[in-house]
């Protein structure tokens, strides 16, 4: 479960996150949507407790990013936006090692690796050091790595992103997995398709702020729209940057 309350983040002149404030609940999606500098990576952050908000408080299962930093990281797992992999490690290597430092050994750790290589279909990529990897093979690495201490909340920014049909459809299925088992999911995406086709509640930003939350139908219903694409632009009040 995560609570975001009145976030702000400046770097310097610009405004990164205004006042954005929303909840993500367990086995529910939650989207992130905003055209490119909208704030979301921003948010992100400060949830992975990677950035200190100036102002505003952010919960996960309870706990405060701020004042529980250690707690919180131990309660999500994240995907970052630089998905940064060591080129001599193997794809199994990585995993292993994201699992270590979560404190997982012994055969409990060989056994969540080698489901994680199945879930995400790596099978061919498993004992390859990543140097010269694909872009859905490093993402596939990625998420192997955020996932494998089964963490209650996970946190992905733009997972889908630069991934071809095949990828992006694993990708889809393993998200709609953790839903279905109760996690709390939260993405961002500045791909109005990609929110349409997986999120149950969608947080609209725009120039650091929220401008419209609700699921798929409240949001269609607010504005009038029969399409969410529609939906979006009337919130956005443009479409620029939102489509792939
Ligand atoms: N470390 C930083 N220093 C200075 N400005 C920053 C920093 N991080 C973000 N910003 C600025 O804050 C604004 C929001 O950026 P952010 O990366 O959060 O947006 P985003 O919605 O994730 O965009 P994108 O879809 O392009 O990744 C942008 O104007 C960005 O240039």
């Amino acid at each position: 479960m995560i609570e975001v309350r009145n976030l702000h983040k400046r770097f310097g002149a610009v405004t990164a996150v205004e006042d954005v404030s929303f909840s993500a609940a367990d086995g529910v999606v939650t989207g992130l949507l905003g055209p490119n500098g909208a704030g979301k990576t921003t948010t992100l952050r400060m949830l992975y407790t990677l950035v200190r908000p100036d102002r505003g408080a952010a919960r996960i299962d309870g706990l405060d990013v701020a004042e529980k930093p250690l707690e919180v990281r131990r309660a999500i797992g994240v995907l970052p936006d630089a998905r940064g992999l060591y080129p001599r490690l193997t794809a199994r290597e990585h995993a292993r090692y994201a699992g270590e430092l979560h404190g997982l050994s012994g055969s409990l750790l060989d056994k969540r690796v080698a489901e994680l290589i199945e879930l995400l279909d790596m099978k061919d990529i498993a004992d390859r050091r990543a140097e010269g990897f694909s872009q859905g093979e490093r993402m596939k690495v990625a998420l192997a790595r955020a996932l494998v201490h089964n963490p209650r909340n996970v946190l992905l920014d733009e997972p889908t992103n630069g991934l071809d049909v095949m990828s992006t459809r694993a990708v889809r299925t393993l998200i709609r997995r953790l839903k279905e088992q109760g996690h709390c999911i939260l993405f961002s995406s500045h791909v109005m398709q990609e929110v349409g086709a997986l999120c149950d509640r969608i947080v609209v930003v725009a120039r650091g702020r929220v401008v419209a939350e609700g699921t798929p139908d409240e949001l269609r219903a607010r504005t009038g729209k029969e399409s969410l694409e529609e939906a979006f632009v009337s919130v956005i009040g443009t479409d620029q940057g939102l489509m792939q």
